[in-house]
């Protein structure tokens, strides 16, 4: 283990199995349609690409940057474009692939987005899920695991761009939070 974690939480297996089963259902529920899946930069990375290629119907990919948390450990409450799509979002099924709820701003925000761009149907898939974090009302439609009130890191998810290259999931250290 890193040891910057705390501990580990989900480990590669863990994960690896978890995607599976997550695509199945995903494969099952979008059978027939050509969903564009749309990966959100960077934390859902790993997720995205694991996820793609469990997928076992066609599906075209996409990435959005988006950011809220900069270098801290809690959202801005401000989420700001970096990079947006390169598709029409305008009649297609999307399935918007997030690495972790937490407040639900990032996720808020995007369903609105596209949703407003009169996307057919517009769902998250979030390997992680913080319910104690959660600010505003919105859930996905999948996901992967639960996490404690914790502050999570590695498989994409960073904090202050470190450890997004982990294979597995932990919570962070705090003794090593960078000070001012
Ligand atoms: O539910 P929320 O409180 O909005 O938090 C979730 C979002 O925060 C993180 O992104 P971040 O802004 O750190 O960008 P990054 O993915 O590039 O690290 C994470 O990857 C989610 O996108
Ligand atoms: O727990 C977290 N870890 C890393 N990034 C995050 N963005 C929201 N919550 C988290
Ligand atoms: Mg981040």
């Amino acid at each position: 283990m890193h040891p910057h974690l705390k501990e580990v939480l989900f480990t590669r297996e863990q994960i690896a199995e978890r995607v599976k089963e997550l695509a199945e259902v995903v494969s099952r529920d979008y059978e027939g349609k050509n969903p564009l899946v749309v990966g959100i930069l960077k934390g859902s990375i790993m997720f995205t690409v694991d996820l793609l290629k469990e997928l076992s119907i066609d599906a075209e990919v996409d990435f959005m940057d988006v950011t809220s948390y900069g270098y801290g450990i809690s959202s801005s409450g401000e989420v700001r474009i970096l990079k947006d799509l390169s598709t029409v979002a305008h009649g297609r099924d999307i399935l918007i692939v997030e690495d972790i709820i937490d407040t639900g701003n990032t996720l808020l925000y995007l369903k609105k987005l596209l949703t407003g761009r009169q996307a057919k149907s517009v769902k998250i898939i979030s390997l992680l899920d913080k319910p104690s974090g959660r600010k505003v009302d919105i859930d996905a439609d999948y996901v992967g695991f639960e996490v404690p009130d914790a502050f999570i890191v590695g498989y994409g998810i960073d904090y202050a761009e470190r450890y997004r290259q982990l294979p597995y999931i932990g919570v962070f250290n705090e003794e090593f939070l960078i000070k001012e």
